[in-house]
């Protein structure tokens, strides 16, 4: 037996979702670059979805569809209210919610094709009043009903600010969206596929999925991205910090990539709405720090900044508390997942790799009043 930490490099499944091919990323054929500058998010969704992109009727059909099934169950906005909200991270409220979710749908355990396909629109729709009625609350606010003539983009920032968001703000918003949307077999993709390739539902399969997203080495990333700003504060210090965090041998967080050798594709377009949106509000320092510390990890460990550098002056400069930097991932990275879990089980086997065992070889039984 042989062994790969980590699984680098370990081709697990055949998808026709997304691919990362010679450090380029693409929604089922469709050049990420392309999809940044042109989609909507929902127009992204219905592709991964449904390996095409949408006409206008099927598109404007797909939209309706999403904003009229954004409203929750009472019953999951009385479960975010229960939780200690001084202290329950968004991301595990919204992983809570997303499982308590499918206790209301009274088709959460049917499996043929087209109730999952209905449950993946449900899903989809509701992720994003979850994200903000959480919000909402833990701020001694109401939950904001979603408007049925906003786009997705811009319900997420009107539940979230209870006010039409500015053409400036949803762009921003949609194109992080799209760019989060999927990525291949990355860790809660294939933690989502694992899952549902036991014939487990859909929700088990987001539920397991969103646990993934949460870590620090994936979605969690971005939130860390900008407490390391928020502790340099000041363009001056970027360097004296990194230095210490490099000789420390400490991570630096949004930079790196398990599968990118030359930069990941998505990062120049995060890049340049930080640097428009920092400028905009008056904070440049958010982005100027961030290009010296990319600058001066690509120099010194040669590793490249990732989706989740620059997504956290971005998120800042809307005006994003921190900690729902992951959760906004998630929003649009559900997608994602729901596309996989979809192509698991139509052509599903159980996912089950071995290990190598190398613990102590057989002992011998040594009963209790025998033992040290
Ligand atoms: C959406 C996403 O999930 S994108 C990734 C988000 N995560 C982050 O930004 C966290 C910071 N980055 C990392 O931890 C890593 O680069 C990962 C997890 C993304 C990829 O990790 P892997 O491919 O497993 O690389 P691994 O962690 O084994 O690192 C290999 C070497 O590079 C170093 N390295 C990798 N990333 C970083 C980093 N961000 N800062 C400093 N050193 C790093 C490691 O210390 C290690 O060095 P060593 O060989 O001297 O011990
Ligand atoms: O693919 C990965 O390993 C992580 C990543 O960039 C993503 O999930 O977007």
């Amino acid at each position: 037996m042989t062994t790969t930490k980590g699984l680098e490099g370990v081709v697990a499944t055949q998808s026709s979702i997304s691919s990362i091919i010679d450090d380029q990323l693409t929604y089922v054929g469709y050049r990420i670059d392309d999809l940044a500058e042109n989609s909507s998010f929902e127009e992204v969704v219905y592709l991964l979805w449904n390996q095409k992109l949408p006409n206008k009727s099927e598109l404007d059909a797909f939209k309706t569809e999403l904003a009229s099934n954004m409203e929750v169950p009472d019953a999951v906005i009385d479960h975010l209210r229960s939780y200690d909200l001084s202290t329950v991270h968004p991301m595990a409220a919204l992983r809570s919610a997303v499982s308590i979710l499918g206790l209301y749908d009274e088709d959460a355990d049917v499996m043929e094709e087209a109730a999952n396909k209905q449950k993946a629109l449900r899903i989809q729709a509701k992720i994003s009043t979850i994200v903000t009625a959480f919000a909402r609350i833990r701020k001694g606010k109401d939950p904001v009903k979603p408007k049925k003539d906003l786009g997705y983009a811009a319900n997420f920032l009107y539940m979230l600010n209870e006010e039409e968001p500015k053409d400036v703000e949803v762009e921003a918003i949609n194109k992080a969206l799209v760019l989060h949307a999927d990525h291949e077999l990355n860790a809660s993709t294939f933690t989502a596929r694992v899952c549902v390739a036991t014939l487990s539902d859909i929700y088990s399969g987001v539920t397991a999925a969103i646990g993934a997203l949460k870590g620090p080495l994936h979605g969690g990333a971005n939130e860390r991205v900008m407490k390391m700003l928020t502790e340099i504060d000041v363009e001056e210090n970027a360097i004296p910090y990194i230095k210490e965090k490099v000789a420390n041998k400490e991570k630096i967080m949004g930079m790196g990539h398990r599968v990118y050798e030359n930069g990941d594709p998505r990062a120049k377009h995060l890049k340049r709405m930080s640097k428009e949106l920092t400028k905009l509000t008056g904070q440049a320092k958010w982005y100027n720090m961030s290009v010296k510390i990319e600058d001066y990890i690509k120099e010194e460990k040669g590793l490249p900044a990732n989706v989740d550098f620059y997504s956290a002056s971005v998120y800042h400069s809307l005006g994003i508390d921190h900690d729902l930097f992951t959760p906004i991932f998630a929003v649009s990275r559900v997608s994602g997942w729901l596309a996989h879990i979809l192509e698991q089980y139509d052509n599903n086997r159980l996912i089950r790799p071995r290990a190598e065992y190398v613990g102590p070889k057989t002992q011998s039984y040594v009963a209790m009043d025998k033992r040290a």
